[in-house]
């Protein structure tokens, strides 16, 4: 299954002037052809590779149809990445086709995610996270309520393969569990369903891996900050945005003190 040979549909009428609509029409459907093409066989490798290609072709050309003067940053486009019109774009569409690539590629997992976000004249407005696992799409049209918290033991969500380096220390000085898990849409989604309290990254991360999420958890109410509560940028000339927290309002204060501490004695690299 490759994008070509997939119907997605037409849009919702609204889409047409409506960029939660289309965000969120455009995510689903990418995380419908996935969810295709994981299940043709292919395993490792081959089944990353033509999830994200598969998922990014999509995107670009239902973003080039319905939104045409839209300039457009994903992860799996060099081209993108290097155009740097977008910088004097008033709107840039910045998508992470396939965030956790490798739960993608490790079923039943699922743990893995479709991140289509829109960035206006400076700041996110408007984004969707499908997790086709959960068979659901997040968005800021109709923003997730985040349910009461439902343990009073912080739960924080950390990269099931690269945790930050400080992620254990923190989680001691707070009595803090740790949630390992894959994708960053999915950590973050996890802080907005109350499976864990806080999402806390460091050490790499790109303005794909969070922008879609970031918006629709800052729609539901949650806090959003760099790791040490500076505020996040999209739209940068360098794209790396290497560490985030995604927390409920509650928490943000203890881990941005507990970062901020961290690494007044240990710089990051
Ligand atoms: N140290 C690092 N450097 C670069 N990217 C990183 C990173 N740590 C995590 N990421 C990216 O953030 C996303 C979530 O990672 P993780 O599952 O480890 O939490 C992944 O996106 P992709 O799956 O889109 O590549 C991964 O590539
Ligand atoms: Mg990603």
């Amino acid at each position: 299954m490759t994008d070509t040979d997939f119907d997605p549909g037409t849009p919702p009428a609204e889409a047409a002037h409506d960029d939660h609509v289309l965000a969120t029409w455009t995510a689903t459907v990418a995380g419908r052809l996935l969810t295709e093409v994981r299940g043709q066989g292919l395993e490792g490798r081959e089944l990353k590779d033509a999830g994200d290609k598969a998922a990014h072709d999509l995107l670009m050309r239902l973003l080039r149809e319905h939104r045409p003067d839209d300039a457009v940053l994903s992860e799996e486009s060099a081209a993108s990445i290097a155009d740097k019109s977008r910088l004097t774009s008033r709107r840039v569409w910045i998508v992470d086709p396939l965030d956790g690539t490798r739960e993608f590629s490790e079923p039943p997992r699922d743990d893995w995610a479709v991140h289509v976000a829109l960035w206006q004249d400076g700041d996110l407005v408007a984004g969707a996270v499908a997790q086709p696992g959960l068979d659901t799409t997040f968005d800021t049209g109709q923003p997730p309520v985040v349910p009461p918290r439902t343990s009073a033991r912080p739960r924080i969500a950390v990269s099931r393969t690269r945790p930050p380096e400080f992620v254990k220390a923190l989680a001691e000085q707070i009595d803090a569990e740790l949630v390992p898990m894959g994708s960053a849409g999915a950590k973050v989604i996890s802080v907005v369903r109350d499976v864990t309290d806080a999402y806390v990254h460091a050490g790499g991360q790109y303005e794909w891996d969070s922008a879609a999420p970031v918006v629709v958890a800052r729609a539901s109410g949650l806090h959003t900050s760099r790791a040490d509560g500076a505020p996040l940028e999209y739209n940068q000339d360098d794209v790396l945005l290497p560490d985030l927290l995604v927390c409920r309002p509650e928490l943000a204060e203890t881990i941005t003190e507990f970062v901020k501490a961290y690494w007044a004695e240990h710089p990051p690299a």
